[in-house]
């Protein structure tokens, strides 16, 4: 057992959102998917504790465990057949239903599996993230891209901080576990994209593809505000397919060709708008016959078509998100006329761009004092509050980590706030 050394400098770890711009739930049977990184990011702060314990700290979704290392110790996840049984040994220790609950089984998994009975010292690690929950935009990949990178950093075994081919491969592995705790069987297309950032060809089971040529893509994302289920909507596609596995088929097929074309058009120019806009429609159309479209899906789009820009559902569907390409040549003023109109009808909008960076860590420096460094470094991203009166005394750092707040980026265009 390699022991890890006890944390005693602050770091920070962001990691992307994604949308899938082509070829959701086909990817699931091993076809082509494209997707790229959406500029909204989580953020995982580390810092150092005095006593033995472990917090894990997520204010977004009201999680606040502290853990004693040797009961995460005791977890044996070799054992296990697959990442989400680790809910069979975690017996004393009550877990809430809510969103809270994948993500403590999580960080259950991942740090019994890379820390175990190795780490000696306490750290709190707190994760905010300016991504809505269960929207389909990947807040889960982003929030296991965060938690893996900021475990393996601890363990000394990223290289680089993250930044070489190894290091990302070694996040993206442990990610996937992470999602495989949360969703069963994830194609792993949103933890590639929350690792490697940009625009990904995605197909599951070989290696992610990077289309180095394409340029970042303004986009207008569409909050329905109706809670989705991944699992369900992949179980309801599957279910679909048992009943009808040659019409379900040739749709996937269909949906494969889609996600090829698109490929070629981001390697070979500048994506070309209105056949971008084709294919936007087209997929949608297959998505919607799959029956994974919701009526307020329908509405974003029918919205949006009227100022002739194309929608389509991203991510899993049945509510969630819509995706609308905002074509190059369209002016602020029209954008926020159509983000205006989709927000009189109880819609939120994110306008933002897809295709940048993937998951960095940041680390302090020598011996400058904390607040200094956060506000160097950070200021894009983060503020931070005046000490919470509940602070933890045993947190070397209680006032930062509870006054960890994320703001939207210069990058960020928000036309509404996101609604958590
Ligand atoms: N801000 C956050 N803090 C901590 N955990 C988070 C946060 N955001 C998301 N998560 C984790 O991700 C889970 C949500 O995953 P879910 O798949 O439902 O949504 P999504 O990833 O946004 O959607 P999709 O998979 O369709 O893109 C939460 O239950 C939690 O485990
Ligand atoms: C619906 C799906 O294709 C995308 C969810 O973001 C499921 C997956 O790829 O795991």
């Amino acid at each position: 057992m390699v022991a890890i050394p006890r944390v005693t400098a602050p770091f920070v770890v962001s990691a992307p959102g994604k949308v899938i711009l082509f070829g959701e739930h086909a990817v699931v049977y091993g076809k082509t998917a494209i997707a790229g990184s959406v500029d909204m990011r989580a953020y995982a702060l580390v810092t150092p504790r005095k006593d033995n314990k472990t917090r894990l700290f997520l204010p977004d979704i009201n999680v606040d465990e502290r853990f004693d290392n040797a009961q995460l110790a005791r977890l044996s996840p070799s054992s296990l057949s697959h990442p989400s049984e680790i809910e069979t040994q975690l017996t004393g220790i009550a877990i809430a239903e809510g969103p809270g609950r994948s993500a403590i089984l999580t960080f259950a998994y991942m740090y019994s599996s890379l820390l175990g009975a190795g780490n000696t010292g306490g750290f709190t690690i707190c994760v905010r993230s300016l991504l809505p929950v269960g929207s389909g935009l990947g807040s889960s990949a982003a929030f296991n891209v965060v938690l893996s990178t900021a475990l393996l950093q601890l363990t000394g075994q990223l290289k680089k901080l993250g930044g070489s081919a190894e290091d990302r491969k070694l996040i993206n592995h442990w990610a996937y576990r992470g999602e495989q705790v949360a969703h069963g069987t994830p194609s792993g297309i949103d933890n590639a994209v929350a690792t490697y950032g940009g625009f990904l060809a995605y197909t599951r089971g070989s290696e992610s593809v990077s289309l180095h040529s394409t340029r970042a893509l303004r986009v207008l994302i569409t909050n329905t505000h109706i809670a989705k289920s991944t699992k369900v909507q992949v179980a309801n596609v599957r279910a679909l397919r048992e009943r009808h596995p040659q019409v379900v088929d040739s749709i996937l097929d269909s949906i494969h060709s889609i996600s090829t074309a698109a490929g070629s058009l981001f390697q070979s120019q500048e994506p070309h708008c209105s056949e971008l806009q084709d294919i936007v429609r087209l997929n949608h159309g297959l998505l919607a016959t799959l029956g994974v479209s919701h009526p307020s899906l329908e509405r974003i789009r029918e919205i949006t078509a009227a100022r002739g820009m194309a929608s389509k559902l991203t991510g899993s569907g049945g509510g969630g998100c819509a995706l609308t390409l905002v074509p190059r040549d369209a002016s602020s003023a029209a954008v926020k006329r159509v983000a205006q109109e989709l927000e009189e009808e109880g819609f939120g909008c994110y306008q933002t761009v897809v295709g940048g960076a993937g998951v960095t860590v940041t680390r302090s420096v020598g011996n400058e004092p904390i607040d200094k460094w956060i506000g160097d470094m950070l200021t894009q991203h983060m503020s931070l509050s005046p000490s919470d009166p509940r602070e933890d005394k045993a947190d070397d750092y209680s006032g930062i980590v509870s006054g960890f707040t994320i703001l939207p980026g210069s990058a960020i265009t928000t036309l509404a706030s996101p609604t958590k």
